[in-house]
């Protein structure tokens, strides 16, 4: 089944995540939609009770689609190494505790491939883009992007784990580089480009 066009005009972006707000806003810009933020509309943060990245995406998407009446989109996301048995998984934002700090969230990485001496320090970021109806119907669009781990964490620019994901084929973490340069590569501009190839008008 194909899935259903996306016209100009508004949609909410079902995110309280200002860093995943900022990209998926860029994302948007050449689209004419009308991105609004679910902050801005004092939306609440649906309880992520689903076990799959796209499964949560789905949720939120439909919680917000529902309660505005206009088409949202949702991003759940992640990284997965699998060393740690793909933790943090889709706990990636718990692991960074009420406070939201992922400095934190970080070092329990570093920490328990520390504590594997035969660790391999790879990993993957996942993002799964829904794009929800307010009737129910919802699409679901994936990307990922592999990397190396790295410890320090380098960089200050992204958010979330972006500073100790060095994504392959270059020398430089998500946090040191340019929002256009990850804009090129990232799971979020994959799974958007299958979205943009899917759901908007030529
Ligand atoms: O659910 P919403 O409101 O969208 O915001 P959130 O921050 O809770 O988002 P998730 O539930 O999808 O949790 C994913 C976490 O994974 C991390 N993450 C996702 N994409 C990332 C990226 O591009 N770079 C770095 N970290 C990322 C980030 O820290 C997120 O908090
Ligand atoms: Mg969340």
């Amino acid at each position: 089944m194909s899935a259903r066009t996306l016209m100009p005009g508004p949609l909410v972006v079902a995110s309280h995540n200002a860093g995943k707000v900022r990209e998926i806003t860029a994302l948007l810009g050449p689209y004419g939609v009308e991105p609004v933020s679910a902050g801005d509309l004092g939306l609440p943060e649906p309880e992520e009770t689903e076990n799959t990245f796209a499964g949560n995406a789905r949720l939120k998407a439909l919680a917000a689609a529902q309660a505005t009446g206009l088409p949202a989109l949702a991003d759940d996301s992640g990284l997965v190494v699998p060393a740690l048995g793909g933790a943090p998984g889709i706990y990636s934002a718990r692991w960074a505790g009420p406070e939201k700090d992922f400095t934190v969230a970080m070092q329990r990485v570093h920490d328990e491939l520390q504590a594997k001496p035969d660790a391999v320090w790879r990993g993957y970021f996942v993002c799964a883009l829904a794009l929800g109806w307010p009737d129910g119907l919802c699409d679901t669009f994936e990307g990922r992007v592999d990397g190396l781990l790295v410890w320090p964490p380098r960089g200050t620019r992204g958010f979330g784990y972006d500073p100790m994901v060095q994504p392959d084929g270059h020398v430089i973490t998500f946090g040191e580089m340019e929002p256009q340069a990850k804009h090129a590569i990232s799971h979020r501009a994959r799974a958007f480009a299958q979205l943009v190839a899917a759901c908007l008008p030529r």
